[in-house]
């Protein structure tokens, strides 16, 4: 059994082969040649889809290194399967072993509606500080779309990833705590309400807020995107989403005023043309832009949002490139980063092997480009492309494309590894 310092396991054994990614004091990623990563299977199709993911990751990896680097995924726990093992849904050694190794990946975890436990996806974001979802949304050639011109979509979601509703501070109808909170409103703060109201809070803070907009930003001057879109509902949220869009502009302000361009101040000045090298700094109220997605997706590039708006608006967006299936997504915060899909656990599909595991596979491919093996990560992308001009894909793309030949989960990324 190898030795990890400072890494102490109660339930699980520590990984039998590989090395620890580290971070430098400033926040630089060390990688060896053998990195651990844990993984989380996940619920409902998260055995299929992992399985997938791991095969064609493991493929690309030796294709591209030939033995000299080599990935060394290691299970940790949580969800169902966690709690059928250990009687919880979410153990301290998953948390201790994700903060240790850095990068992790993880498939889709269930949350019950309107009962039960609050969800292990939010509170593995909350206990490792994972502020930043950033969920890339991409065109891939021959994917089925509702939109004419789907190529025009290239968007990269921004979500603030552990505040707004979404923190799941709230209080059920009719218990003591929600008659507390109803009680303090009416006599303190002269606010009436029903007797049989739910309560929920929605916190938005400036720290979280300028925290995100500072991440968008870095990430759309470095990777040469034309503009950041701040999307909010400040009009009627004035205190939280209005604060949200406040100090997203405070940001590109004060903090990047030589890179960016305020599109309202540009207006102003009458500016024809933009200088090429300036982001441009926009927003919109989250429900004009779910239409301008559909209706001018070129206008749009980088997008920084609160939590709930950015769940909704990344189901969205993949939506007009080919669904959930192919959706991916990071958790990032700064020093850990846990990769998972944008979509759910899909139960109805649990075991068929049957469902897209792409969305988990590009999101293997963002923490290959994450730890630096780009080599890698672009013969997955290559092995994707085309597979699905091939016209071989799974059951959600083959219903709505012509001549398509409808595979499994497993065959499909068997297609994939192929096709490298
Ligand atoms: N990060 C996470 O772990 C997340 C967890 N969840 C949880 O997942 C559970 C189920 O949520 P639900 O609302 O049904 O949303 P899901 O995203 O799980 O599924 C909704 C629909 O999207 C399509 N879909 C999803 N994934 C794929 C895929 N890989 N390939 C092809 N199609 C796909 C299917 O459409 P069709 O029926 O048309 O075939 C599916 O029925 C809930 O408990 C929810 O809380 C939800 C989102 C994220
Ligand atoms: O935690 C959940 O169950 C849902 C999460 C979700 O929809 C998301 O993060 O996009
Ligand atoms: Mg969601």
């Amino acid at each position: 059994m190898l030795s990890f310092p400072g890494l102490k396991l109660s339930n699980i054994d520590a990984p039998s082969a590989g090395s620890p990614i580290t971070v430098t004091d400033e926040g630089m990623l060390v990688v060896p040649d053998d990195p651990v990563i844990p993984f989380i299977e996940g619920d409902g199709i998260g055995p299929d889809i992992t399985r997938a993911m791991k095969l064609v990751v493991e493929s690309a990896v030796n294709k591209a290194y030939d033995g000299k680097r080599q990935l060394f995924f290691w299970e940790v726990y949580a969800g169902e399967k966690c709690n059928k093992m250990f009687g919880n849904w979410l153990i301290d050694d998953t948390l201790k072993a994700i903060k240790y190794f850095k990068v992790a990946i993880k498939g889709p975890l269930t949350t019950p509606v309107g009962e039960g436990i609050r969800s292990i996806n939010v509170r593995l974001r909350q206990a490792l500080e994972l502020y930043a979802c950033i969920r890339p949304v991409r065109y891939f050639d021959g994917v089925p779309s509702p939109l004419k011109e789907p190529w025009k979509v290239n968007m990269v979601v921004f979500r603030e990833n552990m505040e707004d509703v979404y923190a799941g501070i709230e209080w059920p109808n009719g218990s003591v705590d929600c008659a507390k909170v109803r009680n303090f409103l009416t006599n303190e703060m002269g606010i009436t309400l029903r007797e049989d109201v739910g309560l929920g809070l929605k916190p938005i803070s400036v720290f979280g807020s300028k925290r995100i907009m500072r991440k968008a930003l870095k990430y759309a001057i470095e990777q040469g995107r034309s503009s950041i879109t701040i999307v909010h509902k400040g009009n009627i949220m004035k205190y939280t989403e209005g604060l949200f869009r406040a100090c997203c502009y405070e940001v590109a302000r004060e903090e990047f005023s030589g890179l960016t361009v305020i599109e309202e101040e540009a207006q102003q000045k009458a500016t024809s043309s933009l200088p090429r090298s300036k982001v441009l700094v926009k927003d919109r109220i989250a429900d004009a832009m779910f239409q301008q997605i559909l209706l001018r997706p070129e206008d749009y590039d980088v997008i920084v949002t609160p939590n709930l708006n950015g769940d909704y608006l990344s189901d969205a967006i993949a939506a007009t490139v080919g669904g959930l299936g192919i959706a991916p997504g990071a958790n990032v915060g700064d020093e850990v980063a846990v990769f998972e899909a944008t979509h759910g656990t899909a139960p109805k599909y649990a075991g068929m092997d049957k469902v897209n595991p792409t969305s988990l596979i590009l999101s293997s491919v963002m923490m290959l480009e994450h730890i630096g093996w780009k080599e890698a990560a672009a013969l997955i992308i290559k092995g994707i492309e085309r597979a699905i001009q091939s016209r071989i894909v799974t059951y959600d793309l083959a219903r709505q494309m012509e001549n398509a030949t409808e595979v499994s989960c497993s065959k499909y990324a068997e297609t994939i590894c192929k096709n490298m």
